[in-house]
C-alpha cells in the first residue's frame, strides 16, 4: 500500500478583487500518494493552476486568502511562512510549468539553472554540482549533456528545454511534483516521449506526480487517478480505470465525449454548452454545472452539492448524474 505524501484538505484559495474576495479553489480535498501520478482535469478557468500555487504557496500573498490544510510530512504548507516554504520548493517539492521559454531564466545558461537549485538545497562542491547537472541532463535524455550544460534556453527546442526544466524539478529527488500543463506546447510525438520520461523518473523514484491537465488522452496515458475539476470544485474522482469505464457527473461524461474517437462513428463531437463561470460570477449556492446542461430538470440538482462515494474510492458532486443523458445524441459509453 502506498503511503499519502500530500493531503490537500478543504482547500479555499480567493483572491482579492475590486468588491472583496473570490474563491478560485473551493473546499478541495484529495490524497496524493507514493508512487502514485494524479491528474487534475477541467477546462480552462476551472481552477487547476491556483490549486497548482497554491501548493506551492507561489501566489500574491497581499491579495490571496488560502484557507484549509495541506499536509505534507509533519508540516501544513499553507501555515508555513516563506523562509520555510523556500526550503522545501526545489528541494522535497518540484514543479514544471507549462512554458519552458517563460519558466526558464533566458540570460542562464541550463547548466547554471540546474545548479543554481543544488547551490540552495545541498552543500555539494563546484565539482560535484558540475557532475550531477551532468548526470541530471543525461537522465531526461539529452543527448550531448556537455553541450546543453553551456546552451541558453532559446537555443534548445521545445522538447528539450521541456527535459532541461524537469532536470531541474527532479535534481534534489523530491518526494512530490507538480506539472502544469508540461506538454501542452509540445507536438504529439514529443509530448509522448515527455510523459514516458515523466512515467519513468516516477517509476524509479516513487514521487508522488500531480499532473495538470485539460488533455483526458495524457491522462488515459499515465495517470492513476483523477480529479476532475469545475469552476474551483471536485466533481468526480476516482481511479483512471474506474472514471474512464464508467464517468458518472455529467461534466466528466461531457468532457470524455468531447474526445475524438475513431471508435464511435460520431461524425460530430460534442460540444458542451456555455462556459466556465468567472470567479465573480460563480453560483454559490447549488450545482454549478447546472446552467450547462438545462435540460436536465431543476429538482435532479441538490441545493448544496455533496460529494458522494458511488463506489469504492469513487466519488461524485451532486445527485444530477443519477439522471443525465445527452440531448438528442446517442452516448459514447
Ligand atoms: N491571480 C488571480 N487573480 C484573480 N483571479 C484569478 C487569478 N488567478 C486565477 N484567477 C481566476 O481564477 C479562475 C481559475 O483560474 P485558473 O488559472 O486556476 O484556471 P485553470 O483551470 O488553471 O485554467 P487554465 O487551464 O487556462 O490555466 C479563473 O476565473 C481566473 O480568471
Amino acid at each position: 500500500m502506498n503511503r499519502p505524501i500530500l493531503q490537500i484538505e478543504n482547500l479555499t484559495t480567493s483572491f482579492r478583487l475590486q468588491d472583496g474576495y473570490h474563491a478560485a479553489v473551493d473546499n478541495v480535498s484529495f490524497t496524493v500518494n507514493e508512487n502514485e501520478i494524479v491528474a487534475v482535469v477541467g477546462e480552462s478557468g476551472c481552477g487547476k493552476s491556483a490549486l497548482a500555487l497554491s501548493i506551492m504557496q507561489l501566489h500574491n500573498k497581499q491579495r490571496t486568502k488560502i484557507e484549509g490544510a495541506i499536509r505534507y510530512r509533519d508540516s501544513d504548507l499553507v501555515a508555513l511562512n516563506e523562509a520555510q516554504m523556500n526550503k522545501l520548493r526545489g528541494k522535497d517539492l518540484g514543479m514544471i510549468f507549462q512554458e519552458s521559454l517563460t519558466a526558464l531564466n533566458p540570460l542562464m545558461t541550463v547548466g547554471r539553472q540546474i545548479e543554481e537549485n543544488l547551490d540552495y538545497h545541498t552543500d555539494l562542491t563546484k565539482k560535484a554540482k558540475k557532475a550531477r547537472t551532468m548526470e541530471l541532463l543525461a537522465k531526461v535524455g539529452i543527448p550531448l549533456p556537455e553541450f546543453t550544460y553551456k546552451q541558453y534556453p532559446h537555443e534548445l527546442s521545445g522538447g528539450m528545454r521541456q527535459r532541461s526544466m524537469i532536470s531541474m524539478a527532479i535534481a534534489c529527488n523530491p518526494s512530490v511534483i507538480i506539472a502544469d500543463e508540461p506538454t501542452t506546447a509540445l507536438d504529439v510525438t514529443i509530448q509522448a516521449q515527455i510523459l514516458d520520461l515523466l512515467k519513468s523518473i516516477q517509476k524509479k523514484t516513487h514521487m508522488g506526480i500531480i499532473l495538470i491537465t485539460h488533455d483526458l488522452g495524457v491522462v488515459a496515458e499515465i495517470a492513476d487517478r483523477i480529479v476532475v475539476m469545475y469552476a474551483g470544485q471536485v466533481v468526480e474522482m476516482g481511479t483512471v480505470l474506474r472514471i474512464f469505464k464508467n464517468p458518472r457527473h455529467p461534466y466528466t461524461r461531457s468532457l470524455m465525449n468531447s474526445i475524438p474517437s475513431a471508435a464511435t462513428g460520431q461524425d460530430r463531437l460534442h460540444v458542451i454548452e456555455g462556459a466556465v463561470p468567472s470567479i465573480t460570477r460563480m453560483p454559490r449556492q447549488g450545482c454549478r454545472f447546472k446552467d450547462r446542461i438545462s435540460w436536465i430538470p431543476d429538482n435532479t440538482h441538490e441545493n448544496s452539492p455533496e460529494l458522494h462515494e458511488v463506489a469504492s474510492d469513487h466519488w461524485v458532486r451532486c445527485s444530477c448524474y443519477k439522471h443525465f443523458y445527452f440531448q438528442g445524441r446517442k452516448e459514447k459509453r
